[in-house]
């Protein structure tokens, strides 16, 4: 662990390989870090991407105010004699002159004080988690006037996309420097679009579905509340804030080899628009948490998602082709909660109805919620609910698929209602993930699907379990055999029930001995 000083000389030693004095960098340093509440990772984010910028700004300030300055020079001797207007053009293109001014700069910042925070933080802020024309404007004339030195660095396009409305900030940086900032409306919570109905009233939250005789924090009380009864008495959450490992084992396991769990046949499938063949529905399991009724507090263990994001992320331009993603700036451990998926909530009709009104969007943003349609009777498609994040969504709007090994998963949360037309869908990591990689999810999407209305994206996820790499015409199964080896016979293969479950031991590669 550094200490301060050791970080200070640190960012002074990044900063002069760009021959950058320290006088020019300790000020803004000390803005900054008081800016972020003293926030070192965030200054250190990139190769210190903030603290850089930041320093260029204020030259590009200065750089405005001497031009100004010039300008008027110019113009006063412009009223007097012309040898003395050409005096000052050559005096400040000569090297010595060159020179002079460099000096003179030096010592007019040791005299200037440092822009305020708020300042800075416009400076930085180049454009709105909305943008408009005007910002994309800045954007580009941002890079034309660049020196070498300045387009390599990171550009930090947006320091906070979630403007204010997350308890933690969430940048946004282009390390490409060629693409459009996206356009959305960042919000923290659903909303329903128009249509959609949500059962959610307190009356329906009955005695047995809360806790309302508990006080402070529901995992130190001697015995589970009847929270924990959706969960067999046991809580989905350890006392450390993750999900409990059997618990996410077990939605694992559902994921990757769903048919060995039980699934709802609609009669006419609402996702089915064609044929209303249902292809099932998985009956997921669920996590529910602590609401109003229930006597805890808001920092109750057994309240993780409603408290929002509480890891540093951020939003960067992948290079593999993905578009945006979403990477983490700490480490965690298995079992975080990383974010919500939040979106507008709209019934399937409107979304059909949105879809087809929609001109060529590169990327799809809408998820179903369907995780416990077998709790109602057969849904229509204007009662069926989707949360769709194209126009208004949070950073979970980023997260990009990855075939497989995908190190989120999403688990639906039953929070306001205990009613499961409506949940929450929140992420959680799989397994540990290290700062600074990319945080993925299995879209489950089958690739050879040409059945598939949507033609899906051309798979760029880099895995080497690539669904989409996969040879026409291989069983999913066989493929994996072939990037593992082994001699399966295909009884084995039709062993359907069985298959299953290889195939998850395959995926997670633990392969038995006596298949390899
Ligand atoms: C929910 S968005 C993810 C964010 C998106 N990358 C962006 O730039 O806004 C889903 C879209 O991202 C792109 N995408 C996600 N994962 C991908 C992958 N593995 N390969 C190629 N494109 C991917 C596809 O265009 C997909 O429709």
């Amino acid at each position: 662990m550094l200490t301060d000083d050791e970080r200070v000389r640190k960012a002074c030693e990044i900063t002069r390989e760009l021959k950058i004095p320290d006088e020019k960098t300790l000020p803004v340093l000390k803005k900054l870090l008081q800016e972020n509440g003293e926030n070192w990772n965030l200054i250190k984010l990139d190769n210190y991407t903030a603290l850089i910028d930041a320093i260029y700004s204020l030259d590009e300030e200065e750089e405005e105010e001497d031009k100004k300055k010039k300008k008027k020079q110019t113009e006063t001797s412009s009223n007097g004699s012309s040898r003395g207007k050409s005096h000052v053009i050559n005096v400040f293109d000569s090297p010595h002159s060159a020179a002079l001014k460099k000096q003179s700069q030096g010592s007019s910042n040791r005299g200037k004080s440092v822009d305020s925070p708020a300042t800075l933080k416009r400076k930085y802020e180049t454009r709105s988690a909305k943008s408009g024309s005007s910002s994309e404007e800045g954007v580009q004339k941002q890079s034309q006037t660049s020196d070498g030195v300045r387009k390599k660095r990171y550009k930090a396009i947006i320091r906070d996309i979630t403007k204010g409305s997350e308890s933690v900030e969430i940048s946004l940086v282009d390390e490409v420097g060629s693409e459009q900032v996206p356009k959305f409306t960042y919000i923290p919570h659903n909303i329903v679009y128009q249509n959609a109905y949500l059962h959610v009233s307190l009356a329906r939250i009955s005695d047995d579905d809360c806790c309302a005789s508990c006080n402070g924090d529901c995992l130190s009380a001697d015995f589970p509340c009847a929270c924990a009864r959706e969960t067999s008495g046991e809580y989905a959450y350890t006392k450390e804030g993750l999900v409990r490992e059997e618990f996410l084992d077990t939605c694992i396991k559902m994921k990757k080899a769903p048919d060995t769990f039980s699934k709802f046949y609609c009669q006419v499938c609402p996702l089915e628009r064609d044929n209303g063949k249902c292809e099932g529905h998985l009956i997921r399991k669920f996590i529910k948490e602590c609401w109003r009724k229930c006597g805890c507090d808001m920092m109750c263990g057994n309240r993780v998602v409603q408290r929002g994001i509480r890891c540093q992320l951020q939003v960067y331009f992948t290079q593999e082709g993905k578009g945006w993603g979403i990477r983490t700036l700490q480490d965690l451990p298995k079992g975080t909660f990383v974010f919500e998926y939040i979106g507008e909530i709209l019934t399937n009709t409107e979304l059909y109805e949105r879809n087809i009104r929609s001109t060529s969007e590169r990327h799809t943003y809408p998820v179903t919620l369907d995780a416990d349609w077998g709790s109602e009777k057969d849904l229509k498609d204007e009662e069926a609910l989707c949360l769709d994040a194209t126009i208004c969504g949070n950073v979970a709007r980023f997260v990009n698929h990855r075939c497989e090994d995908a190190n989120l998963i999403d688990i639906p949360v039953q929070i306001e209602t205990p009613d499961r037309h409506y949940y929450h869908i929140a992420f959680f990591t799989i397994r540990d993930v290290k700062a600074m990689d990319e945080l993925t999810w299995d879209y489950l999407i089958d690739f050879h699907d040409e059945s598939h209305p949507v033609k899906a994206f051309k798979c760029c996820c880099g895995s080497e379990l690539c669904r989409d790499k996969m040879p026409k015409g291989k069983t999913e199964f066989s493929w994996l055999i072939m990037h593992y080896g082994g001699d399966i016979c295909q009884q084995d293969l039709e062993a359907s029930r069985e298959k299953e479950e290889r195939l998850f031991l395959l995926k997670n590669k633990q392969v038995p001995k006596r298949w390899q």
